[in-house]
């Protein structure tokens, strides 16, 4: 205690932590309310100041950017409140660069902000969904594959998040991390051409995207046992059947139109009441029963009265 406080008598506190998402690090000073020092300084005491030193996330999108090819492009309807993310790489069979993770980072980044929205399709272009990583890129960094992993945990994460209702809308190839990155929607929808592969262990490697950790949460340890280790292709049925897969669409060009119809039935209720079911969702999956009763509570008494609710309970007036 007399070595806290003679601590605190000349500084504040300060700790250096590390933010486990994206490895920033956090320079934390707290000027306590006690602290003998600070008394002829009030208006510092009980304050916390961070400083997030985010050298090491910004080095990494700056290295990533250097790997060029494709884009991956926003579009958001505000009427609707359905964004749509298309992966564009369609000379390579939508491979993914190191430029479009950053791009898909910024998507992500967008979504998270945009308050009118309730859904979101994830694509690819040109009958493709995704080929998996671009073997340039891949070339490349094969020295330190460390650092786009962390990246895209972080990003494939933060989509799986989003308090928007995300569908994977798959006509062609999902290869590698193309279906990787089917694992971080809620949904999946395919077309009848689709071929689903996590075909890492033909290059030995494992997942890099984040997939296998959520597809044991989907589809159970086994089956993803299976699946990885044998590095099958799966056609529609096979997808279907080992329940990866929740909806096989028609087999018509109309694939997005169709994906968008899909969705808008899961979406019945008003910007509001979606997010909040995503979230409520999100906290049953992710936090202990308590902390998920409390964060339901919290999400319940957002909504409960509202507006929309009082509209909704008065055109009952059969049952009052
Ligand atoms: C952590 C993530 C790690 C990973 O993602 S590992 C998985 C990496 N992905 C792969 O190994 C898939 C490689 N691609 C393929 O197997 C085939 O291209 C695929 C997708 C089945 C399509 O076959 P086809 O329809 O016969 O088309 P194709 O082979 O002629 O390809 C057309 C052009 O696209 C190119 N391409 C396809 N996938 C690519 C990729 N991942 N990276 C870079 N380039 C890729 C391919 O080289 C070809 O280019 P070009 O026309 O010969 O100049």
């Amino acid at each position: 205690m007399m070595f806290r406080k003679s601590v605190y008598l000349f500084s504040p506190l300060m700790d250096l932590k590390i933010d486990r998402s994206t490895e920033d690090f956090l320079l934390r000073l707290y000027y306590p309310y006690d602290g003998v020092g600070l008394k002829r300084r009030p208006k510092y005491h009980g304050l916390t100041k961070t400083w997030q030193c985010s050298c090491t996330y910004s080095k990494i999108i700056e290295q990533l950017r250097q790997h060029p090819g494709g884009s991956v492009d926003l579009l958001k309807d505000n009427n609707t409140g359905i964004a749509t993310i298309t992966i564009n790489n369609p000379e390579k069979k939508n491979a993914i660069s190191g430029k479009m993770m950053v791009d898909l980072e910024e998507c992500v980044s967008e979504l998270e902000n945009w308050v009118d929205g309730k859904g979101l399709i994830l694509t690819g272009k040109d009958k493709t969904f995704c080929s998996g990583g671009d073997l340039g890129t891949v070339r490349n960094i094969l020295s330190n594959g460390d650092d786009m992993c962390k990246f895209m945990h972080h990003v494939t994460t933060r989509l799986y998040n989003l308090p928007l209702i995300s569908v994977a809308l798959v006509d062609g190839y999902a290869l590698g991390g193309g279906a990787e990155l089917i694992t971080a929607c809620d949904f999946r929808l395919i077309t009848p051409r689709a071929k689903i592969g996590f075909i890492h262990v033909k290059l030995n490697i494992g997942t890099g995207f984040g997939g296998t950790t959520r597809l044991v949460q989907q589809i159970g340890r086994i089956k993803t046992l299976q699946v990885l280790s044998s590095g099958m292709v799966m056609n529609t049925d096979l997808a279907k059947k080992i329940g990866l897969v929740d909806e096989i669409l028609d087999n018509n060009e109309n694939t997005l139109e169709q994906g968008k119809t899909w969705l808008l039935e899961h979406c019945k209720g008003s910007v509001t009441t979606t997010r909040v079911i995503k979230q409520m969702v999100l906290a049953g999956e992710k936090l202990d029963t308590d902390a998920s009763l409390l964060e339901e509570r919290k999400l319940f008494k957002s909504v409960w009265g509202n507006k929309l609710h009082a509209a909704a309970v008065s055109k009952k007036s059969k049952h009052s």
